[in-house]
């Protein structure tokens, strides 16, 4: 097991926004969290990165407990995430927001190794290397995201909501780079609004409402469960 998650709790003041949620995620799967807005779903992968900080429960990762990590430890442990809006430094380079990915990391000349291998995926970023990333549309943006996360050399990438805003061309793209990323070994952990594309994606699938998990399932049989639409329409089930 690569990440386990024990009855994991996040309060913000005294309002909780994730409770008692356990989830595991085995090497070179694909797993998603559905939910509607304000379900959790961002705090669960913060939580898991140590951005907040949890009230009760364990983050579990490759057999350590890592709950009282701080992030950066957890990113030098193998734990990365792309986040909701991508976080891009629009006033710096297009290289410079890649090599904020690696900003732990010494092995210079692997470094430069990786990177040519993002700009091989990514001829858009390779073309304007040099300039602002400011100069770059909303889903070369958020490749840059991922390859930034990519550089910190991930066991786990995790993503918020990486296709929201974006083309629906870019949004294939996207979703056969994750595709791609997954054959070469990594596992990921996939925030969605877009269910139907995460669900064909993932192998396993767990849906919050209101901060509590209220199915976990294999992706196909989730993908035709009728509690994942009424969960999305904040219809409880009678
Ligand atoms: N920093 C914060 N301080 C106080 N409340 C917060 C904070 N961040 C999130 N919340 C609240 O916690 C709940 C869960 O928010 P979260 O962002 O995790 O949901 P989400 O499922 O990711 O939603 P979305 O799809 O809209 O991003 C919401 O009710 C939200 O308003």
């Amino acid at each position: 097991m690569l990440l386990e998650i024990n009855s994991l709790s996040v309060k913000y003041g005294r309002i909780p926004a994730l409770e008692d949620f356990s989830m595991e995620i085995k090497r070179g799967e694909i797993a998603t969290v559905l939910g509607a807005n304000g379900a959790g779903k961002s705090t669960l992968l913060k939580a898991i990165l140590g951005m907040e900080k949890a009230s009760h429960g364990k983050v579990v990762w490759e057999g350590e407990n890592v709950t009282n990590w701080s992030p950066s430890r957890r990113i030098k442990d193998g734990l990365a995430l792309v986040p909701e809006g991508r976080r891009i430094l629009i006033a710096q380079t297009i290289e410079e927001n890649l090599l904020l990915g690696a900003y732990q990391r010494d092995d210079v000349d692997a470094i430069r190794h990786e990177m040519e291998t993002i700009y091989d995926r990514f001829p858009n970023l390779c073309e304007r290397r040099h300039m602002q990333a400011s100069c770059l549309s909303g889903g070369e943006q958020q490749m840059l995201a991922i390859g930034r996360a990519l550089l910190s050399k991930p066991d786990l990438l995790m993503l918020d909501e990486p296709s929201l805003g974006l083309s629906p061309l870019f949004v294939k793209q996207l979703f056969k780079l994750l595709r791609d990323l997954n054959k070469g070994g990594l596992t990921i952990l996939l925030v969605e609004q877009n269910t139907d594309q995460a669900l064909a994606l993932a192998n396993t699938g767990y849906v919050l409402e209101r901060g509590k998990l209220i199915i976990s399932d294999g992706a196909q049989k989730l993908a035709n469960d009728p509690r994942l639409h009424e969960a999305y329409l904040g219809v409880a089930a009678e």
